[in-house]
């Protein structure tokens, strides 16, 4: 960044997460991603430097590896003038939504990343005039636990994101429960993904957002309120997918222009941008392929159908190779927690050895080279628990990671646009697949995820479950009183 040049003015609001905040530059595609901080819990510049460069240094020597050259997009440490950031974090604060406010952006560092604009991606860095379309999908964990010490039945059967789903309800998080499953969108069977991708759009929560040329116009800006409704959606939509059947407005229309959608994400999402490269982790998909919990499945269960099973993912696309990821969780955290606690006593004896088990870095070739060992049988020393420590928190990033699909509509003879093109009912579409929020989970997450499993599992236990049972034995009164009416006649 050119000192001098920097000018608040020329930024604006773009969203945040829960730990950083992004501001979009107005005419370069290109965004700053801040630090967020707890009022109380200030860190000094050095901190911030050493946290910023530990997550290019993860996307460079780990994530790029696992998940391809062409889908990561690690970025640069930038140092900022304090006024320019002091004026900035002034002039955004309106736009951020109250329940991202428990947390400040840091003003006191200097210090940001500097990385591509994904959601006005084309045909780099200048933002073009063909209109863009992104979109943002936090797709969750896409697979069934297969531990063997999983001590919850449960846990063999239903997918964490949709026992989840009930707990957030509760505690008031999210208003609606998500027919959304993990594992219908990573089942690679078409039918299954498109009632997956519909499930988002009914009910997007933080796990679906749509932009327009890089300004939000579908799901939430604020935790709870959706910035438009399908009708609108469609409107914004027309110019991409118009639909061949000639219809141009009404209900008609909108279900057309939104299963345009969903089909075209669809065939995105089983696109491989690396020629069919499967990547460096080779973890065959074991445990089951359907969560119980699905509405998709309950529905064809209701009508003694089957769910159709994975068509398997292709090798090479994003999808695939991100459950890979999430599967070096191959102990759960019911297994893992013995193994963080191992570490936990080693370092309270030897606290200065912290730093040998790169524990906070460096995310370097060496890091990467034991995130490679899949071998699960313990001996007893703490190099075997900190690789399991290491690669449950490489899994726990790809199960919190976003993907980014973009699209624009492919000019014909543009020979700058190298980008892969997928027909649709009234163009064809350049696109491009990218990954962000790839920032490796902090090791002290550990004993919160640990409690947090066990609320969630007792939390659906107790409550859905329950009366799941009570409905199936009721049914069963049913059929037996039904039986015993024949019997009488
Ligand atoms: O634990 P989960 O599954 O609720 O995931 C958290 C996310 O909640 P979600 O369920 O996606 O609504 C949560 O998302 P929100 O802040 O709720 O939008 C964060 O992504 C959190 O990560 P971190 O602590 O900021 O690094 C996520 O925490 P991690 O589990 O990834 O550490
Ligand atoms: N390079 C980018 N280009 C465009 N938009 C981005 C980019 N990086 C982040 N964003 C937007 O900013 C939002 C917040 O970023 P990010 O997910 O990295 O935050 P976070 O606080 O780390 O998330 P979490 O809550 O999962 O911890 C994203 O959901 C996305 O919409």
């Amino acid at each position: 960044m050119e000192e001098g040049k920097m000018d608040e003015n020329e930024w604006g609001y773009h969203g945040e997460g829960n730990k950083s905040l992004v501001v979009a530059h107005a005419q370069r595609c290109v965004v700053l991603r801040f630090l967020k901080f707890p009022p109380n819990k200030k860190k000094t510049s050095e901190e911030i430097l050493q946290h910023l460069q530990n997550i290019v240094d993860f996307g460079k020597n780990v994530m790029k590896d696992f998940l391809g050259e062409n889908y990561v997009h690690c970025g640069e440490v930038v140092q900022l003038p304090l006024e320019f950031v002091k004026q900035l974090c002034l002039k955004i604060q309106c736009e951020r939504p109250e329940s991202r406010c428990d947390k400040d952006l840091d003003t006191l560092s200097g210090y940001a990343m500097c990385l591509p604009n994904l959601t006005r991606l084309q045909t780099y860095h200048f933002a073009e005039h063909r209109p863009i379309l992104c979109v943002e999908i936090k797709p969750k964990c896409g697979f069934i636990p297969f531990s063997n010490d999983v001590t919850h039945e449960l846990k063999h059967k239903v997918c964490r994101y949709c026992m989840h789903q009930h707990l957030k309800v509760a505690t008031g998080k999210w208003k609606k429960i998500s027919k959304y499953c993990p594992l219908d969108l990573y089942s690679g069977n078409k039918q299954r993904m498109h009632f997956a991708l519909k499930s988002l759009l009914q009910e997007a929560q933080n796990n679906l957002r749509i932009f327009k040329n890089g300004e939000l116009i579908y799901g939430c800006g604020d935790a709870r309120s959706p910035v438009a409704d399908l009708k609108e959606l469609a409107h914004h939509l027309k110019p991409f997918f118009f639909p061949s059947n000639g219809l141009a407005s009404g209900p008609h229309c909108t279900r057309a222009v939104i299963r345009e959608l969903v089909h075209v994400i669809t065939r995105v999402l089983l696109s491989s941008a690396d020629k069919g490269r499967a990547g460096a982790l080779r973890l065959g998909l074991q445990g089951p392929r359907v969560c119980e919990a699905s509405p998709f499945s309950r529905s064809l269960r209701h009508q003694g159908k089957d769910t159709p099973e994975h068509s398997g993912l292709p090798k090479g696309c994003l999808l695939y190779k991100t459950l890979q990821m999430q599967m070096l969780d191959q102990l759960d955290i019911e297994g893992l927690y013995p193994l963080y606690n191992r570490v936990e006593s080693y370092l309270e004896e030897f606290p200065e050895e912290r730093k040998t088990l790169q524990i906070d870095g460096p995310y370097d070739e060496v890091f990467y080279q034991k995130l490679l060992d899949l071998s699960t049988e313990d001996d007893g020393t703490v190099a075997f628990a900190l690789r399991k420590v290491q690669q449950y928190r490489v899994a726990m990033t790809a199960k919190d990671c976003s993907i980014m699909i973009a699209l624009s509509p492919y000019l014909q003879g543009t020979s700058s646009d190298q980008r892969p093109v997928i027909p649709s009912s009234r163009s064809r579409l350049a696109f491009s697949v990218s990954v962000l929020d790839l920032d490796l989970k902090p090791y002290e997450s550990i004993p919160h995820q640990y409690k947090l499993d066990s609320k969630i599992v007792n939390y659906y236990s107790k409550t859905v479950h329950a009366k799941d049972d009570t409905v199936r034995s009721t049914r069963f009164k049913e059929h037996e009183d039904c039986t015993l009416v024949l019997h009488k006649v």
